[in-house]
C-alpha cells in the first residue's frame, strides 16, 4: 500500500478514502524456530568474519533472537487494541490534543539499521478521547516493525483515524536514519521529516499551522 507524504504547507483538498485505510494490518507469515534464527546469526556471524566458535561470541546468537524479539516486538502487537478504549466525560472538550516528542527507535526495511526520532501526534476529539499513553504505544507497536518513514507515519495516522474516528489526525515524524549516516552516503545529522494529514486538518491549512506551531512552540533549538 502506498505510503502517504505531504509536504508543507499542503493544499486544502477532499478527504479520501486512502485517510482511513492508511494502517497495515499486521503481516501474517510462518515464523521459523529460534533454533533456525540463531543458526542464521551464525552464519552473519561468519560472513562478517567472525569465529561464532570464539568464547566471546558463543551466547551471541541467543542474544540476539532475544534482543529481535524485544525491538521487532510490534509484529505481535495490535495497534487497533490500543485505541479500544475511550473516555467521553471531557467537559466538553473539543479542541486539539497533540502528544509531542514521542521517542522512537524502529529499523528500516531496506537495510535492517536503526531509524531513531520523534513521533508528534495529534488529534481533533469527535466527542471521545483515548489515554494518552495509547497514542505512544500506537507509534511504539509500529516502529517495532521494519519501516519507511513515510509508512510509519501513515500508518500511525490511518490506524487512529480508523479506529477513534475522530475529526482529524496530524502525524509529523522527523528521524535520523542510520543507514545514511553509518553507511552508504555517510551523512551524519541529517533529519528527515515526514508528515500525515487527516480530514480536518488535511482540509484546513490553518489547522496544520497550529499543529506546527504547537508542535514547535517552546522547543529548544
Ligand atoms: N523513502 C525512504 N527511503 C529510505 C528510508 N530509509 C532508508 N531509505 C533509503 O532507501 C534507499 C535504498 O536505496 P537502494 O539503492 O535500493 O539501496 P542502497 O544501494 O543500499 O542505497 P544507498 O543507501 O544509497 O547506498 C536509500 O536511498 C536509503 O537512503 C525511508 O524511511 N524512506
Ligand atoms: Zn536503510
Amino acid at each position: 500500500m502506498d505510503a502517504i507524504i505531504k509536504s508543507f504547507p499542503q493544499r486544502p483538498e477532499e478527504n479520501s478514502a486512502a485517510d482511513v485505510s492508511a494502517h497495515h494490518p499486521k503481516p501474517t507469515v510462518e515464523r521459523p524456530s529460534r533454533e533456525e534464527a540463531e543458526a542464521a546469526v551464525r552464519t552473519l556471524l561468519r560472513w562478517i568474519g567472525d569465529d561464532p566458535e570464539r568464547e566471546g561470541l558463543l551466547d551471541t546468537p541467543k542474544r540476539v533472537a532475544k534482543a529481535y524479539e524485544e525491538i521487532f516486538g510490534g509484529y505481535s502487537a495490535d495497534p487497533v487494541e490500543e485505541l479500544g478504549r475511550t473516555f467521553e466525560e471531557v467537559a466538553g472538550y473539543d479542541d486539539l490534543v497533540l502528544i509531542k516528542d514521542i521517542p522512537f527507535h524502529s529499523h528500516c526495511e531496506h537495510h535492517m539499521v536503526p531509524i531513531i526520532g520523534k513521533a508528534h501526534v495529534a488529534y481533533l476529539p469527535d466527542g471521545k478521547v483515548v489515554g494518552l499513553s495509547k497514542i505512544a504505544r500506537v507509534v511504539d507497536i509500529f516502529a517495532r516493525r521494519l519501516q519507511t518513514q513515510e509508512a510509519l507515519t501513515a500508518q500511525i495516522a490511518g490506524t487512529i483515524q480508523s479506529v477513534l474516528n475522530p475529526l482529524g489526525v496530524a502525524v509529523m515524524i522527523e528521524a535520523e536514519h542510520m543507514c545514511m549516516s553509518m553507511r552508504g552516503i555517510r551523512k551524519h545529522g541529517s533529519t528527515t521529516i515526514t508528515t500525515t494529514f487527516t480530514k480536518a486538518f488535511k482540509m484546513n491549512t490553518e489547522e496544520q499551522t497550529r499543529f506546527f506551531n504547537l508542535v514547535n512552540n517552546g522547543r529548544r533549538s
